[in-house]
């Protein structure tokens, strides 16, 4: 090794001065412990960008081996939780003295949870695209957890359409007959002719953030994802036996919805919650009616917070 290394970042002079909002690092893959609220600590393989300002105009840059390798240790020796977020965004500012006085970091992953069939009593996994990012102002930290919720979504005017279909079908097969027979009718309801038409509906992703104030308590993640789920009602399914597929038909067929019926379904629901001081939401459906999809997109309407 040389006895002395140029240090550009230490010496060297920036070529153009100014400062900086955010330098640092993204797409950084590793293992990480994460703590979320009612659940053992469980390892992710995330991908992490990790930033601070920059507010000397003249200074040459930043010292990402030191971002970098602070991350290492939280990954090798710690458990990413609230405090853990704390310290490390504290320590990204101490290790850059006079140069930054903001971090932010932002840890993306999927969480898998057990999901329970909704007849059979079969579980399987799904996979929850995960975004957690934290960020240190004037010693006040704010977090986001973004998490995106896959549903299902059968269109209302398409199942109206349907059933004038079927009502037409009918009274052509059945008009001329004084008595229908009960069984004859029974029959021919369980053929295709009988539901001539079927409503289409589409995979839907509703993609959430919402911003707390702290997570001492752990991130709320299985809740925020329990809660979406619940109020959208046809979340896709992970294992499904025949019986476990018929009940989603069922569901779907009592679960009609837009766009923006899932929208205000969800605005409705994170309002509830005191604990989300901020939401920003977006619900997508990629329609099999058309090649593109209907989306609508609101926040709660905080002052100076998210906006659509
Ligand atoms: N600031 C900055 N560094 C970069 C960039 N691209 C690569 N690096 C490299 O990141 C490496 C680590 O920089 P430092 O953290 O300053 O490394 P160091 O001087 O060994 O570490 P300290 O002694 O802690 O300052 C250097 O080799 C830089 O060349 C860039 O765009 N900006």
């Amino acid at each position: 090794m040389p006895s002395i290394m140029p240090d550009i970042a230490n010496h060297a002079s920036a070529q153009t001065e100014g400062t900086l909002d955010w330098v640092g690092m993204d797409n950084i893959e590793l293992p990480l412990m994460v703590e979320v609220r009612g659940e053992a600590p469980r390892q992710v393989s995330a991908h992490v960008g990790a930033f601070v300002n920059l507010t000397r105009p003249k200074a040459k840059g930043i010292h990402m081996s030191r971002l970098y390798l602070l991350l290492d240790t939280l990954s090798t020796e710690g458990t990413l939780n609230s405090q853990a977020l704390m310290t490390l965004l504290d320590n990204f500012i101490t290790s850059h003295d006079e140069l930054s006085d903001h971090a932010k970091v932002s840890f993306t992953f999927d969480y898998h949870m057990r999901r329970k069939s909704l007849i059979s009593g079969k579980q399987g996994w799904k996979a929850y695209p995960v975004t957690l990012t934290g960020e240190l102002k004037q010693g006040e930290l704010s977090i986001e957890m973004g998490v995106q919720v896959p549903y299902s979504s059968t269109c209302p005017c398409s199942a109206a359409l349907a059933r004038q279909l079927i009502q037409d079908a009918f009274e052509a097969k059945f008009s001329g007959q004084g008595s229908i027979d009960r069984a004859e009718m029974h029959a021919w309801l369980g053929t295709t002719e009988g539901v001539v038409a079927t409503p289409h509906s589409q995979r839907s992703i509703a993609d959430v953030k919402i911003k707390l104030d702290n997570a001492n308590l752990g991130f709320p993640l299985r809740q925020l994802i329990d809660q979406i789920e619940d109020a959208l009602q046809t979340p896709v399914q992970a294992a499904v036996k025949r019986v476990d597929e018929q009940e989603f038909a069922r569901l779907n067929g009592q679960n009609l919805m837009f766009c923006e019926d899932a929208a205000r379904r969800l605005k409705h629901l994170l309002n509830q919650h005191a604990e989300y001081k901020d939401f920003l939401l977006r619900v997508n459906h990629y329609e099999s009616l058309h090649a593109h999809d209907a989306v609508s997109i609101t926040a709660k309407g905080v002052k100076g917070g998210y906006h659509a």
